[in-house]
């Protein structure tokens, strides 16, 4: 598929969720390098330059997409000419849809071991390492039922209660607002992310926050399903995730928000939870606390502050 029609389709959400964000980019890229006609090097990495900036530019949350775009990225660093760029980039970009492949699978079967048999989970939003959790467990033959919210304004509940019904789960979907009135019938919280920042922050879905404080009233455990790739390298340096407010018209039509002129629309499309409102984070490398953060970006991702120089340095070789 054309890089631009990627974009287009992350930006207008066709493609969403940030694990097939960061995957359908990954793949753009690659498709992306083989169209490069010509032999110099130097065309060829500004060549692709742009396109991991046009990619970067269609939503701002999702830390999965700069990952997995400067892991295909960084891929071309050492090659000598372009059939070599283009043989780095196609390796760097399989392996990581592999891996992400991988990752959710790994999620899944570490996620369903917190799940007990007959327990009631609730999930919010659509999340594909939340859902794996899910439906491992129910494959295992765990009886479960699932309190699904709404999710408004873009309504993704309806992804998530359609994937739950097609398995054969006993599913409840409830409007966002009840989440607190059905808490105390829950055992277990189950989210995905879109980021965690190096204090255990975890940054999902406009109304994961809240959802987490009601669990933590109610002390019912909350889990968040993400892959190592939505840890945000960027926040050691003290860099916040950047929070996407969207279109006033997907909370409000413009024609009755037109007879309402001192109301202003806001809608932001994810929040933040702190870290002391979150049990554990299930990864493709094991379940770890919210605090362990730090080590998944030093250790696992390879990012410390000497890569950030690193990296600066290939910027500019990029831009030259
Ligand atoms: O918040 C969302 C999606 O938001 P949007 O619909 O606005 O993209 C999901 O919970 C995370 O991206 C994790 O999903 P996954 O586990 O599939 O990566």
């Amino acid at each position: 598929m054309l890089l631009n029609e990627t974009a287009e389709q992350i930006r207008s959400m066709e493609i969403r969720g940030a694990g097939r964000i960061a995957r359908a980019a990954a793949a753009a890229l690659k498709d992306h390098a083989e169209t490069f006609e010509g032999s110099d090097i130097r065309s060829f990495r500004h060549f692709m330059g742009e396109a991991a900036c046009t990619l970067l530019a269609t939503r701002p949350t999702a830390v999965s997409l700069p990952n997995a775009v400067r892991f295909v990225m960084k891929a071309m660093e050492g090659a000598g000419n372009v059939p070599e760029a283009q043989a780095a980039i196609r390796r760097a970009a399989d392996s990581f849809l592999l891996s992400s492949k991988h990752a959710i699978e790994w999620i899944g079967e570490i996620g369903a071991r917190h799940i007990s048999d007959g327990d009631v989970v609730l999930t919010h939003c659509n999340s594909e390492a939340a859902l794996a959790c899910i439906l491992t467990a129910h494959r295992q033959g765990k009886d479960l039922e699932v309190f699904a919210t709404e999710v408004r304004p873009r309504n993704q509940g309806i992804l998530t209660i359609r994937a739950l019904n097609d398995a054969g789960v006993k599913t409840n979907y409830i409007v966002d607002s009840a989440v607190r009135s059905f808490i105390n019938d829950v055992d277990l919280v189950v989210t995905g992310a879109d980021a965690v920042t190096v204090n255990g922050a975890v940054v999902n879905k406009i109304g994961t926050s809240q959802i987490a404080l009601a669990a933590h009233e109610a002390r019912t455990t909350m889990l968040v399903a993400a892959e190592t790739y939505k840890f945000a390298p960027r926040s050691i340096l003290g860099e916040r995730i950047e929070i996407e407010e969207r279109q006033t018209d997907e909370v409000l039509d413009p024609a009755v928000a037109a007879t309402l002129p001192h109301v202003r629309v806001r809608n932001p499309a994810f929040d933040v939870t702190p870290a002391r409102y979150v049990d554990e984070i299930v990864t493709e490398m094991g379940a770890i606390p919210p605090t362990m953060a730090y080590i998944i970006i030093r250790d696992h991702l390879g990012w410390g502050i000497e890569e950030f120089h690193k990296n600066f340095e290939f910027n500019e070789r990029m831009q030259e």
